[in-house]
């Protein structure tokens, strides 16, 4: 026989209200349950599993610790990460997301735009203008420490560039909204050609790679970025308003690093890392120089999509 009425219905309420709760109990919040910095996973990771950049990975670690324990920031973290194609860029701001956001690269406070698919058209700049701070403004509001990622840097539209330039900037707050928890990474190809080369004079001198040091790297970088023409970078007051807390470098990848890459790549494939299989692959890739094939020409990248050849 069936339940009298009201106890269906009140069964039915208690049900929806605990469907309720147990919802809103995993709705994501700018609270501390879902935003937690881990430090040393940050450091374990970057140690791990970001291969050949001790330079990047020294600088990140420091900038972001360094910003995320301030308890009174003077200005949003601003990262500006260089270098040639699948050095890792978009990896290691991937790590430095899942380190401080429980839902990663998914949470509602990571953005991440990338010129040519978010901002395509040179003739909607002026709609882009308004939307982008919009959005910047909009979101920093509902969580300060949010983390925007800007992929494909150089092919942002300068005025693009500069209207965002206020939320870089050392201001206690625009309009009733604090910037100062906020991180902001750009990610861009310009001034690889000069990492490139200092990263190859290391090499033709014998010197060990490890011994590069920022500081062979980053005012040059600067100035390469700075007078790279066709970037959206070079007459932009990002720079000369010193608003980029650190340009870091992404060094060119060589032969070990594919090789380390490869056998990630199996691992996480679920299959027995092989590492016949892996130089196999290896050796069918474009080095540079061309004779002495030392760094690779595409780093990492596509790696997960070659080695199916190999196996
Ligand atoms: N230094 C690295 N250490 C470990 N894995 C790497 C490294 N660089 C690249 N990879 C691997 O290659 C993939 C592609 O790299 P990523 O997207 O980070 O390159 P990128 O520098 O952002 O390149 P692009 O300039 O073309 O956007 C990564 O998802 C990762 O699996």
């Amino acid at each position: 026989m069936l339940p009298p009425v009201p106890v269906v219905i009140g069964v039915f309420a208690g049900v929806a209200a605990l469907v309720n709760w147990s919802f809103n109990w995993n709705k994501e919040v700018c609270d501390k349950k879902w935003i937690n910095f881990n430090e040393e996973g940050l450091k374990k990771d970057i140690q791990t599993k970001l291969f050949g950049q001790h330079v990047a990975a020294q600088v990140i670690l420091k900038a972001v610790t360094g910003f995320i324990k301030s308890k009174n920031p003077k200005k949003p973290l601003v990262l500006s990460l260089h270098g040639s194609t699948g050095t890792g860029k978009n990896f290691v701001s991937q790590l430095i997301a899942e380190n401080i956001y429980k839902n990663k690269m998914r949470s509602n406070f990571v953005h991440l735009f990338t010129a040519t698919a978010h901002f395509p058209h040179k003739a909607h700049i002026d709609t882009y203008k308004i939307q982008l701070p919009e959005w910047i403004r909009g979101n920093v509001s509902i969580c300060p420490r949010s983390l925007f990622i800007f992929d494909e840097m150089d092919k942002m539209h300068p005025e693009l560039i500069d209207s965002i330039k206020p939320y870089l900037d050392f201001y206690d707050n625009l309009n009733g909204v604090s910037y100062r928890q906020a991180i902001f990474i750009f990610l861009s190809n310009a001034g690889s050609t000069m990492i490139n080369e200092v990263v190859m004079k290391f090499w033709r001198d014998g010197r060990e790679r490890e011994k590069i040091q920022l500081k062979d790297l980053e005012t040059e970088l600067s100035q390469s970025v700075f007078n790279y023409k066709t970037s959206g970078f070079w007459h932009t007051s990002l720079i000369d308003k010193k608003l980029v807390d650190f340009f870091v470098p992404l060094l060119p990848l060589d032969y070990k690093h594919v090789i380390q890459c490869g056998l990630t790549e199996m691992a996480r494939e679920g299959r027995v890392p092989d590492k016949n299989v892996v130089k196999k692959m290896a050796d069918d890739l474009i080095f540079f120089p061309k004779e002495e094939r030392v760094f690779s020409d595409q780093g990492c990248k596509h790696i997960a999509n070659k080695l199916y050849f190999y196996i």
